[in-house]
């Protein structure tokens, strides 16, 4: 008899493991010209000047530039056994938790022209019910992620308020068909996506993120927001700001490669507890939708060869091992610097309540030919996603 976590654990076990890249289906990309962005107010700009150069911003431009610009936290709320974090958004007046995804691009949420018989226990929004949505006219989206969870539907704007920032006119994208994996999620009402617009799924004009319009109308001084995740507790998202209580030593950065949409990097390596650091090149995503970490079997194979009594669970989608076992540490080479994930932070706990077995945090990427550095890896560091600059940092906390 398989509990609701077995369930769970396993099919966001199994769609970790086989939901890859959301298949895009790019012939269909039209970029229809670029639309006149709103100028950041002048000291935004001039703030940036100094900082692309290197050099301190004065104080008033500095002063001004924060007075022009605006910065929020949102709590990231754990489900059960951390298989995905939630936070609170709201649309048109209309309260939804939704799971803050940085490898995907669509703001999509359970909706009235969804069949009840699909919102039971869910928050749904409704543009009927708001003062400010606007029909998309011509617009619909369909995203689809490897394992064949997905959703579909129509679109609209609105104003959608995230960490107390509101952004006007925001494309919010209706389901009104979803897989059944989301159906096993009660309360999750949908994603906001805030990997690089260029793999947004609305068609025939693909939209911005709610991260990418705010930053165009220069509601931040930074681009950026930072992901602080815990396990078994609440941490935050945090937009426009890097708050320095929730770091120690200093943050490491690495350039990303964003032309598959993603922020990805190359990571210089990995160590298994006190054993050497394995110097190698490793495609890299930084991605808060992804319960686990996903990584080529070589790797996989070396960190449970450690593990005693570890295996491969067929049942279960992947690697367990007795909850008594200590696991070792997790060492990923990022940049110049080096992360280390305690081996506390490597299990997602008991396979179903009441069992010795532990689910592996670490599992097979399945030779999709990229490595995922999901929750488990983001619930050991303070992560920086950098648009300005292009880059992703990380610090120990
Ligand atoms: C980009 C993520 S899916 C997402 N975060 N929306 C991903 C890709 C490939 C694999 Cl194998 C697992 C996860
Ligand atoms: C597509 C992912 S979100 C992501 N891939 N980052 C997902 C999340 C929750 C459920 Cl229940 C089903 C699928």
């Amino acid at each position: 008899m398989h509990s609701l976590t077995t369930l769970l654990v396993a099919s966001l076990a199994t769609l970790a493991l086989t939901k890859p890249v959301p298949q895009i289906t790019t012939k269909g990309f039209s970029v229809t010209g670029t639309v006149a962005k709103p100028l950041p107010a002048y000291p935004v700009r001039l703030a940036r000047v100094y900082e692309k150069y290197g050099k301190p911003v004065p104080s008033n431009i500095a002063a001004a530039a924060a007075a022009a610009t605006e910065t929020g936290s949102v709590p990231a709320i754990p489900e059960e056994s951390d298989v995905a974090y939630l936070s609170e958004v709201n649309i048109g007046g209309q309260t939804l938790t939704l799971d803050f995804d940085t490898g995907s691009a669509d703001l999509w949420v359970f909706s009235s022209e969804l069949a009840s018989s699909y919102t039971e226990g869910h928050a749904i929004y409704n543009p009927n019910k708001s003062k400010t949505a606007k029909k998309l006219n011509g617009a619909t989206w369909k995203i689809r992620y490897g394992d064949g969870s997905g959703a579909s539907g129509d679109v609209y704007t609105d104003d959608v308020e995230v960490a107390g920032i509101t952004v006007k006119g925001q494309a919010v994208e209706l389901a009104s068909k979803v897989s059944s994996q989301f159906l096993q999620d009660p309360d999750n009402d949908g994603l906001l996506g805030l990997a690089f617009s260029s793999i947004n799924t609305v068609q025939p004009k693909p939209q911005t993120t709610w991260f990418d319009t705010a930053a165009a109308q220069g509601l931040f001084a930074k681009s950026l927001f930072t992901v602080d995740l815990k396990q078994g507790a609440p941490g935050t998202y945090d937009f426009g700001y890097i708050d320095s209580s929730k770091y120690t030593g200093k943050i490491t950065y690495t350039d990303i490669n964003e032309s598959q949409g993603f922020w990805e990097f190359t990571g210089t390596g990995y160590g298994v507890g006190d054993g050497n650091f394995q110097e190698q090149d490793i495609d890299a995503i930084a991605d808060t939708g992804t319960t686990l970490l996903l990584m080529d079997d070589s790797i996989v194979e070396d960190y449970y060869s450690q593990v005693d009594g570890a295996e491969v669970d067929q049942q279960q989608g992947g690697y367990v091992f007795p909850c008594s076992a200590q696991l070792p540490d997790m060492i990923l080479g990022i940049g110049s610097g080096q992360a280390t994930i305690p081996g506390g932070l490597m299990s997602l706990g008991a396979v179903s309540r009441g069992s010795s077995s532990c689910f592996g945090g670490l599992q097979s990427n399945q030779g999709v030919g990229l490595s995922i550095y999901g929750d488990i890896f983001l619930k050991a560091v303070l992560a920086v996603f950098d648009a300005d600059n292009k880059r992703f940092g990380f610090a120990p906390k």
